[in-house]
């Protein structure tokens, strides 16, 4: 790797060799796998691609300054097969070429190509036809010409020997620029602009639109930065900017346009294979639907109320107030494999401190906005008159979602919370689906005689629900959060907010609560000054491509029909 070369391999398949840090390929990798498809693609109709490098990556010219780079945009000018050193396996690996050769690049040294250096005139590298296959190869290693074709006899082979894995690449292969094809163009800045983003975006929107809560590149540092804060993006560098909302969103005009307002009692969406029990009981004003997940697990109930009565009990103040630009709202940070990430939706914990998957600061109730303190006293009540023997809930969780956004299935079973949870709804429609909580064998003899194990590995959800504005959806008993998981797969429009009561006993909760993760580093900015150097013109591209898509290593027939019974089973116990 230099400033303005890369020769790397990738496409997944590549394991840690014993417990040492050095990763192999456990199989062969084929044409068809979907990472090097997707690269071949790349080549082939020349689209750039941007890399972003990891600052573990032991080839890089100069010490990274964070976890994850972006480099600049690279274009692949080759693509070829070899063995891997350690297992012998066919992997994929590609020449990549910055686009813009002429920007010095802030990664390279001083004194490397791609470091104001006044690059050298263009070298083609050589190309030569196999005499056993008859396609051609570019000359990559000092040491000879290889056929790079794996279906050859002759692949990777040097005067019929198999070569050694230390070879040198030729100066030519490290020297060579290409011409950038015409028409080839940059999809975007690799830096969106911030202002093109909030002034393009129609106002009537009122920020809500993904765009809005999505990431950001700080015009100030460089540095990526995630919209956490409710009232805007806010940089460690200390630059932030505010969004607000230019619209307070009511309940009419968050409406699903293409449906009605509940009218008579709903039909449920539900896959009725296990017949689960629903009860139905409207007065008109009220509709309230039980689904009866059997006695060792608990009900749930779904609460539907008619606009008249929604205003009446003040459903569409308290979805105005949720739109408050001062509310201490937050998206949490949670710790994954993959890094620290943040919650879809916005958070804001009243109560008892309330902790779960995601590390978030909670406001006492006495301190909390008041649209919080009033839906706790709303929930209390109507729950209280559903559930018989309830013990009022000392905490609320709010959430607000804005477009796209959505709660992967989970359940709430915590350490110390009371089996009672109840949630109003405010604002846009979503759909809430329950499943089986996958490896809950016990499943089988708690409920439902004849469940199938699949469908528990499925992954499908049982019964879904749809959540108006000012519908209340209870939880009614600690084994739903056992044997059941739910989720938020879809909201329908623009604004919608979650507001959640339990009760939680704090000793036990405390006691039992999870350790969270790290605060994100301090990030470092990056600039990337330019400076004039020549850039290469005219020359011709690598004619081997064709040679190498009709000879290349696609996944054999046999395998292809294996892997494709293969495909339920893997996506049922993912
Ligand atoms: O958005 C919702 O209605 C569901 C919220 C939820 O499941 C939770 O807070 O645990
Ligand atoms: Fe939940």
């Amino acid at each position: 790797m230099d400033g303005q070369i890369i020769i790397s391999h990738c496409g997944g398949k590549s394991a840690e060799v014993d417990d040492s840090n050095e990763r192999a390929l456990i199989d062969d990798q084929f044409k068809d796998d979907n990472p090097v498809r997707c690269m071949l693609n790349n080549w082939q109709y020349k689209q750039p691609i941007v890399m972003i490098m990891g600052s573990k990556c032991p080839t890089s010219p100069t010490k990274m300054p964070h976890r994850y780079q972006v480099l600049d945009w690279f274009m692949i000018t080759h693509a070829w097969t070899e063995p891997d050193p350690f297992s012998g396996h066919v992997r994929f690996k590609y020449r990549f070429e910055k686009v813009g050769l002429q920007e010095s690049s802030w990664w390279a040294p001083q004194g490397m190509p791609g470091k104001n250096e006044e690059y050298l005139p263009a070298v083609a590298i050589e190309e030569r036809e196999c005499a056993t296959c008859n396609k051609k190869s570019p000359r990559i290693y000092e040491e000879g010409f290889l056929c790079i074709h794996s279906t050859c006899q002759q692949f990777w082979k040097l005067d019929g020997q198999s070569a050694a894995h230390n070879l040198h690449y030729t100066q030519q292969f490290l020297r060579a620029r290409h011409p950038v094809p015409p028409n080839y163009v940059v999809p975007s800045p690799l830096a969106p602009s911030i202002d093109g983003l909030l002034l393009d975006r129609n106002a009537e929107l009122g920020n809500a639109h993904r765009d809005f809560w999505k990431g950001i590149v700080c015009p100030a540092c460089g540095n990526c930065c995630a919209r956490t804060s409710w009232k805007g993006w806010v940089c460690t560098c200390g630059y932030s900017r505010e969004v607000g909302f230019h619209v307070t969103y009511t309940a009419s005009q968050l409406r699903e346009p293409h449906r009605d307002r509940y009218v008579g009692a709903p039909i449920p969406a539900i896959n009725n294979r296990y017949n689960i029990p629903v009860k139905v009981e409207t007065n008109g004003a009220t509709t309230i639907v039980r689904y009866d997940l059997g006695p060792a697990v608990g009900t749930v109930i779904h609460v539907q109320n008619s606009d008249e009565l929604n205003k009446k009990l003040g459903m569409d103040e308290l979805l105005q107030r949720y739109q408050d630009p001062e509310l201490p709202f937050k998206r949490g940070q949670v710790t994954t494999m993959c890094g620290t990430s943040y919650t879809r939706n916005f958070a804001l914990n009243c109560g008892a401190a309330y902790h779960y998957v995601v590390d978030q600061d909670t406001v006492k109730m006495e301190d909390a906005p008041v649209v919080v303190q009033n839906v706790l006293s709303m929930l209390n009540e109507q729950v209280g008159k559903l559930c018989p023997g309830h013990r009022d809930f000392n905490e609320v969780l709010s959430l607000a979602y804005l477009e796209d956004m959505r709660m992967n299935y989970h359940t709430d079973d915590e350490v110390g919370l009371g089996p009672v949870v109840a949630s109003l709804s405010l604002g846009a429609p979503a759909r809430m689906g329950f499943r089986f909580r996958a490896g809950w064998k016990q499943n089988k003899l708690c409920h439902f005689p004849g469940l199938d194990v699949d469908d528990v590995k499925s992954g499908i959800p049982q019964f879904s629900v749809t959540l108006n504005h000012g519908d209340l959806l209870i939880m009614d008993g600690a084994g739903i959060q056992r044997y059941w998981e739910h989720s938020l797969t879809r909201v329908e429009g623009l604004f919608r907010i979650a507001a959640t009561g339990r009760y939680i006993d704090p000793d036990t909760h405390e006691a039992a609560s999870r350790p969270f993760g790290p605060t994100p580093a301090q990030r470092m900015a990056i600039t990337s000054p330019k400076s004039e150097t020549t850039v290469p013109t005219g020359e011709a591209q690598s004619t081997y491509m064709e040679d190498f898509f009709t000879h290349l290593h696609s996944i054999p027939k046999k395998e292809k029909s294996r892997r494709k019974s293969a495909v339920p089973t893997a996506s049922a116990t993912s």
